[in-house]
């Protein structure tokens, strides 16, 4: 385990990204995992809460704590370059960003400093809940998306969690700006769900292209799209009558671990 203090060498990281590679091949070759539809991934959320008593708390907990797991497995704390282990998350207004704000609270209890952007906020009080969660945890707020360069020089990472599997049609403001600078950052990028801006099922070529994929409950279509260096399968929680009647051949999650790498 790395200490908190020291750096990690290029060796060390290199051994941690051929690590990575290794379980993804091992994981890949072994499973034909289904690559879900706009409309499946949302006949399967529905069914969640309608058929199986789950609430979209309890689901969104487990998957933002996934999309924490996710990142702190590919960008280790003692891993990071800038003097801080900062990161930006910017959300959006749908449960994507709510994922997103669960992700920030476990990152800054992993020993991250998660920053936070959340430009359009539901007035439910699941969100409100989620934002107030993050205020006592003392996660900063941002006002507005910074610059290009602002981005680069102050965080080591950036979390997407502005849209999901609802994205539809062309961006519409504040966040077509926030994904033009977003496209121009240098810092890698991790996207849950969806990398954002992207049709759920046909991707977008002109769009963001993030070096981390968080695929929550299953992929979906547009994740074939993706050619970032890290992807990952998070929300364990999907009952196994669930899956096979939508035969999603997950592949088995190891030991009890919340996410595992593609
Ligand atoms: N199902 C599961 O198992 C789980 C699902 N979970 C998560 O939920 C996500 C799906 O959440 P979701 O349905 O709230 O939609 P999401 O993708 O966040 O965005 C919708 C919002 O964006 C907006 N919007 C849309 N198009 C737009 C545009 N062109 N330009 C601008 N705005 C646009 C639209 O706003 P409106 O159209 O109402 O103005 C709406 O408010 C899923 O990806 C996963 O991350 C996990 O929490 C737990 C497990
Ligand atoms: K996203």
């Amino acid at each position: 385990s790395f200490s908190q203090a020291g750096t990690c060498s290029l060796s060390a990281a290199a051994d941690h990204h051929k690590e990575c590679l290794g379980s993804r091949a091992a994981s890949t070759m072994a499973h034909s995992i289904k690559y879900l539809g706009q409309e499946e991934a949302q006949h399967i959320d529905e069914e969640l809460f309608s058929e199986y008593g789950f609430s979209v708390d309890q689901l969104m907990e487990l998957a933002g704590l996934s999309c924490a797991t996710a990142v702190a497995r590919a960008y280790p704390v003692a891993s990071l370059t800038k003097a801080r282990p900062t990161l930006l998350v910017v959300c959006g207004p749908g449960n994507n960003g709510g994922d997103g704000l669960v992700c920030a609270r476990h990152l800054k209890l992993f020993g991250y400093e998660p920053t936070i952007l959340y430009p359009k906020r539901p007035n439910k009080p699941l969100f409100q809940g989620l934002t107030t969660q993050c205020q006592k945890m003392e996660i900063p707020f941002l006002t507005e998306m910074p610059e290009v360069d602002v981005i680069d020089e102050a965080y080591n990472l950036v979390i997407d969690a502005i849209f999901g599997f609802s994205f539809k049609g062309s961006v519409r403001e504040p966040f077509g700006s926030i994904l033009d600078v977003l496209k121009k950052t240098t810092v890698p990028i991790a996207s849950i769900d969806i990398p954002s801006g992207w049709d759920v099922e046909q991707g977008a070529a002109d769009g963001l292209q993030p070096d981390t994929l968080i695929s929550l409950t299953a992929p979906k279509k547009a994740a074939s799209m993706f050619r970032g260096r890290y992807h990952f399968l998070g929300g364990r929680f999907v009952p196994p009558s669930l899956e096979r009647k939508y035969q999603l051949n997950l592949p088995p999650y190891p030991n009890t671990d919340c996410v595992l790498q593609l």
